[in-house]
């Protein structure tokens, strides 16, 4: 890949202006275009939103060391997770109800995310089903991130089985959602996404679902995906289950302690996401970035670590990189964008994600990715 922030640096500026350009931009253009609920929804953390600002302020305190005379008039940004190479270390983390943002939900998110040649990691909770997702994006790379369902593992099963068969190329479980935090910004708006269907696309077109209910109005869809959606006993066991119903590489998302990454492993589990949910579930807890080093000792390699959490632009996913990440997802950046501009926002947030990677990289003196691990990182 050549630098394409070059053209952009040197003569290309005045397009460029139409578009917000920092996270905070991007983030108050979301605000006046989103209803007070959904915005509060998305942008705010748990609790005391201690955890979400210290997602922020993580990146902050760990500083590079960057090499010089290195040769960097190319950058290859490049990487291959489970046999597939791709162009850059990004993906888009699942974000559920995307009509939210905007009214082509997922699908305009999908087709920013084939244009930029960046996997897509679709939610179970999307307002579209992951059917008509790949049926708009059918050659892109996609993951599908599971809900897993207590009450009804056979839901689960049946989800990870169309996601198989709709070409989804791996499985994300999400561990730390086992409930929902405390969110105090909907407690006090009396705001539910999941209350007002917008996240039913994957429940209403699964047969294991549609089968299980009593009757098929509204009321008892919605009463019975808030049902499944909850599984605060789920364990490792389930995990050992699914990974015996697939033949896709299972990833875990949510771990921050060294211990679960350790057992994750001993599991089979073929990838770990390192995540505190963008600070929406426990608050408190460590940022994500911090989390990072220890897992990465603990795991020795065995399986890839992706990470995210507090991701804001391309010099955060350099460092997360420098400190032993195999990928970053961009969370809250490319639904801003969605809510901003559509598919052409979120198109714009990746392609300034991946240009100042690029230059990040290049003036670390890292002119390939695969020597990141070499980049002295100290913490200031
Ligand atoms: C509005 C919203 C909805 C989300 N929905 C899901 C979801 O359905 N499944 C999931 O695993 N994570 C979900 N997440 C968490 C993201 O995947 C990711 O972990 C988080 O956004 C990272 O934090 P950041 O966006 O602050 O960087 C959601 C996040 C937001 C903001
Ligand atoms: O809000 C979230 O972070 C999330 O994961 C979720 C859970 C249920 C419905 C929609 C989103």
């Amino acid at each position: 890949m050549t630098i394409v922030n070059r053209d952009l640096l040197m003569k290309n500026m005045s397009k460029e202006q139409d578009f917000p350009l920092t996270f905070e931009e991007w983030e108050q253009q979301a605000a006046e275009n989103m209803l007070p609920g959904g915005f509060g929804y998305a942008s705010t953390g748990a609790g005391r939103g201690e955890t979400e600002k210290r997602n922020a302020e993580a990146f902050s305190k760990w500083a590079i060391v960057p090499r010089i005379l290195q040769d960097v008039s190319t950058v290859d940004m490049s990487v291959k997770l489970f046999g597939r190479s791709y162009k850059t270390p990004f993906f888009l983390a699942p974000i559920g109800v995307q009509v939210l943002a905007y009214e082509e939900a997922e699908r305009a998110t999908a087709k920013a995310a084939a244009v930029m040649e960046i996997p897509l990691i679709v939610s179970t909770v999307s307002t579209c089903s992951l059917e008509e997702i790949a049926e708009a994006v059918p050659s892109a790379p996609k993951w599908f991130q599971l809900y897993f369902s207590s009450v009804h593992p056979e839901l689960s099963y049946s989800m990870v089985e169309r996601a198989e068969k709709s070409g989804y190329e791996a499985i994300v479980i999400t561990v730390d959602t086992v409930m929902a935090g405390w969110r105090e910004q909907d407690i006090r708006s009396g705001f539910s996404p999941l209350a007002l269907g917008y996240g039913k696309g994957n429940y209403v077109n699964d047969p294991v679902f549609m089968k299980s209910l009593p009757n098929h109005d509204q009321e008892s869809v919605i009463a019975s995906i808030f049902e499944n959606i909850q599984h605060p006993n789920l364990t490792w066991k389930d995990i050992a289950e699914v990974k015996k119903r697939t033949s896709l590489p299972v990833l875990i998302k949510g771990i921050l302690h060294p211990e679960d990454a350790k057992i994750a492993v001993e599991y089979g589990v073929d990838g770990i996401i390192v995540s505190n949910h963008g600070g929406r579930q426990l608050d408190g807890v460590i940022a994500s970035i911090d989390a990072l080093p220890e897992i990465v000792e603990a795991v020795k390699g065995q399986i890839p670590i992706l990470l995210d959490s507090g991701v804001r632009r391309g010099i955060d996913a350099v460092k997360a990189l420098a400190l032993g990440a195999a990928g970053v997802l961009i969370g809250r950046p490319f639904l801003y964008g969605l809510a901003a501009a559509g598919q052409k926002g979120v198109e714009k947030v990746l392609e300034r994600f991946i240009q100042e990677t690029e230059v990040s990289l290049a003036l670390s003196g890292m002119a390939d990715l695969k020597q990141i691990s070499k980049l002295k990182m100290v913490r200031q």
